[in-house]
């Protein structure tokens, strides 16, 4: 497991990063999200030793991080640095070949990421030839074609169509179900509400919710149900206590008062359905930043 245990951090007078913990757990893909400017990158940049923190620690498998016993890293990073005029298959090969990788292991990793990043086709290209959506791929295939122990990925789906964001969640699936620890940041919060086992919300440097996806839908679930009858919903306003938050024919959003409401909707007729209402990622995170 990584752990990073109350990380601060600021440039100048700007304090960062204050107390910042959470755990990026083996074999999870854990989400990390934040508005603009919130300490993403930084806390991705101090966890993988390229950036100073001013307190706090980051540990590896129980043991603080320092520079003999520092993870292998796979790091996309927000700047995405590859050489525009190399070719695809001899950039992500060299790239394993600076991280120690041997000259087979190398081509072998490469062409098995290609082809799972559906790029073989692309091989001999140079990157600059290939989209953007395709570069982005190959950045992928640059954190990863070392057999790193941890990844680190800094908006790995941003700018990727649908179907490029499968094809790289399936990739990063099956390093996580590997045992690799995961942790990535995106502001596409659909995607992590598909994709994610746990999640991290940062606000102005402050880590403001954390757990797994389930958990953090459960804590703020608050006390919401929604009710399908046969006819008009309209009576469910008059329920002592409820509080309408809508109302649409048949059907009702309220909070409060769910046995009343129960039984005041079985005693007209039949329920269709009554449900508590579980919080999306996105009212979450508007919740909490
Ligand atoms: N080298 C630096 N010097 C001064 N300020 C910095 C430096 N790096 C980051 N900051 C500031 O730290 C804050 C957090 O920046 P960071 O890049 O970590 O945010 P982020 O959550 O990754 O944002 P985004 O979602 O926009 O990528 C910002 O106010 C930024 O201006």
């Amino acid at each position: 497991m990584l752990t990073v245990r109350g990380i601060s951090r600021s440039f100048g007078d700007h304090k960062v990063l204050d107390e910042v913990s959470f755990d990026v757990r083996p074999g999870r893909m854990t989400g990390f999200l934040g508005a603009n400017g919130s300490g993403k990158t930084t806390t991705m940049r101090i966890v993988l030793g390229v950036l100073a923190a001013h307190g706090g620690t980051v540990s590896w498998k129980g043991t603080e991080v320092g520079p003999d016993n520092r993870p292998d890293f796979g790091y996309m990073p927000e700047e995405r640095g590859l050489y525009p005029k190399m070719k695809v298959r001899d950039q992500i090969t060299w790239l394993a070949r600076l991280h120690g990788v041997d000259r087979e292991t190398a081509r072998r990793n490469t062409d098995e990421l290609l082809e799972d990043l559906e790029l073989t086709g692309r091989a001999g290209d140079r990157l600059e030839e290939l989209s953007l959506g395709n570069q982005q791929r190959v950045q992928i295939a640059a954190a990863l074609v070392h057999e790193p122990d941890v990844l680190i990925l800094d908006e790995p789906f941003s700018g990727l169509d649908p179907l490029a964001v499968e094809t790289v969640l399936d990739v990063l699936r099956k390093r996580a179900a590997a045992g690799v620890p995961v942790l990535f940041s995106s502001h596409q919060l659909a995607i992590v509400e598909r994709l994610c086992d746990d999640v991290v919300i940062i606000s102005k440097g402050r880590i403001a919710a954390n757990g797994s996806r389930e958990e953090l839908r459960a804590k703020h679930a608050g006390d919401r149900y929604e009710i399908v009858v046969e006819q008009d919903a309209g009576w469910v306003r008059d329920v002592p206590g409820v509080t309408i938050l809508e109302l649409d024919g048949p059907r009702a959003v309220f909070e409060a008062a769910p046995q009343q409401v129960l039984r005041a909707a079985l005693d007209r007729g039949e329920v269709r359905s009554f449900t508590p209402v579980v919080p999306t990622l996105d009212e979450i995170f508007k919740e909490v930043i």
